[in-house]
Parts: C-alpha cells; structure tokens; sequence
C-alpha cells in the first residue's frame, strides 16, 4: 500500500501538505475527506468539541478515525503508520523523500530560521488570518447572522500587526523567508494568507514586500499548481449557497459566536 493524504483543499493546512507533496513529485494517493459534507440539510446534529467545524464531515466518520483519532485534516498514512499535524507530515515528506535542501536547510542556521517562522506562524498569523474566512462566510452560513463589520475590523487589525512583523522580523528585504531560495516557512506562511484572500479581504493592499513575495513563491511552487491548489478556496463565496440543517445552525450558533471573543 503507498502513501495515502487524507485532504480537504478548503483547509490551509491541506493545501501547504498538498503543494509540497505534488512540487516535489511524491507519488500519493488523494484521500478527500470534505469537512463540510455531511453538514448540509437533513444530515445528522452535530456534537463535537470544536467550535471551529462542525463535527458531521466526512473527517468525523468512524473510518477516518483510524487514520486520525483526531478526527483532523491533514492526515497521512503510509502503509500501517499513520501521522497527523500538517507541520510533521511536511518534515516527514521531506526527509522519506529526500527533497531539494531548500525546503528544509541541512545548514543548522538556515534550518533554524525555517523552525523560528513556523513556531512563529502559530501563535500569530495562524490565529488570526482564518478568522476573516469564519467572519466573513462560514458563521454567517451556520448561524443565519452577519456578523457587525468591527469584529471582522478587529480582526483585520490584529492580522496586520502580524503583517508587519512578518515583514520586518522574517522577510525583511530578502525574496523568501530564509533567503534567495524558498523554504517550508514560506509554503506555510503564503497558504495561511490565501484564507483572508478567499473570504475576499484584500490583506496585502499597502503591503508591496509581500506582493511581491507572494508572486516569488508561487512562482516558485509553479502557479498552475498554487492556483489549482487553491481553486475551492478562492471560490469560498459558493459555501453560502449550502443551505444548511436549521437543527444544526441552533446548536453551532453558540459554539462559532464563542469562537470570536
Ligand atoms: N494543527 C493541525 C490543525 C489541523 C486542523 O485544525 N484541521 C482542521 C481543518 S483546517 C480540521 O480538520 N478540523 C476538523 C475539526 O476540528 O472538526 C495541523 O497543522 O494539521
């Protein structure tokens, strides 16, 4: 049995295991685990604990739990082991596959500036880019209610004091985050962007260093592929036309309000 990727390319952390996997010929097998499947009208209540998806997708079927007892996407599974976490896949992938050195530096310095961004990433653009997405599109389609233009500002706020110390600590006047070639950081970093971008927040406008970077990196991934990859989210908008369970917008309600204080 060969490898096997459990995505959904709405989910940024897909799309990062996705390009890498595909720019650097990885022969695998696409597992679409849709986390929004099962949500739509007439399925089953939701229940889980995160107020960050429903718990009716496909990732929550008994089946997939076997390749992730925690029931998230990405997952991998190679032969009889498994792994979860997008960050680990993408190490993994590179180390079992011998990747071009660029996108995870043998050069311990080099390296370390790779581990520095991610560390970075999750506690700063990671927590905020998303938000504009659920803002803008997923909690008014599971709650039936906009939600007031100053909490999608605050939002945007936060993201661009992030902007601005990605700028001036990690990218600074180089092309990529590492230097002149692009690296793991850059992949997670771009693609957790493209979330604001698909809930049509023009987060870059002002910023012309990371216009440019942007269009470094997806050159350098190749643009029909980073395009591609991103299809499903560009088109995000489409979600609002699911018509979703009543049942279940009551119970989420609370759950996704909670998630933006
Ligand atoms: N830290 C994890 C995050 C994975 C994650 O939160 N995936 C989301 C999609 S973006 C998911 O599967 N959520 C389903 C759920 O929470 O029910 C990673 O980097 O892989």
């Amino acid at each position: 049995m060969g490898l096997e990727l459990y995505l959904d390319l709405l989910s940024q952390h897909c799309r990062t295991v996705y390009i890498f996997a595909k720019k650097n010929n990885i022969p695998f097998e696409f597992k679409r685990v849709e986390l929004f499947k099962d949500s739509i009208l007439g399925r089953k209540m939701p229940g889980g604990n995160n107020p960050g998806h429903s718990r009716e997708g496909q990732h929550c079927r008994e089946e997939f739990g076997k390749v992730n007892i925690l029931k998230k996407v990405p997952a991998l599974k190679d032969g009889v082991f498994t792994l979860a976490e997008s960050t680990a896949i993408l190490l993994y992938l590179s180390r079992k596959y011998n990747t071009p050195d660029h996108w995870y530096p043998s050069d311990i310095q080099k390296r370390a500036r790779v581990d520095e961004y991610l560390s970075w990433h999750h506690t700063n653009i990671r927590t905020n880019a998303p938000k504009t997405l659920w803002i803008k599109v997923l909690i008014p389609l599971f709650t039936g209610q906009k939600l007031p233009p100053e909490k999608l500002q605050e939002v945007m706020d936060e993201l661009a004091i992030s902007l601005k110390q990605f700028e001036e600590k990690f990218l600074q006047d180089k092309p990529f985050i590492v230097g002149s070639e692009i690296s793991l950081a850059d992949l997670v970093a771009i693609v957790e962007l493209m979330q604001p971008v698909g809930a049509d927040c023009n987060i870059f406008e002002g910023w012309p260093k990371l216009v440019a970077w942007r269009s470094q990196v997806e050159e350098a991934v190749r643009k029909e592929l980073f395009q591609g990859a991103h299809e499903r989210i560009l088109n995000a908008q489409d979600l609002r036309k699911v018509q979703i369970d009543p049942q279940m917008k009551k119970e989420m309600k609370p759950l996704l309000l909670k998630m933006l204080k």
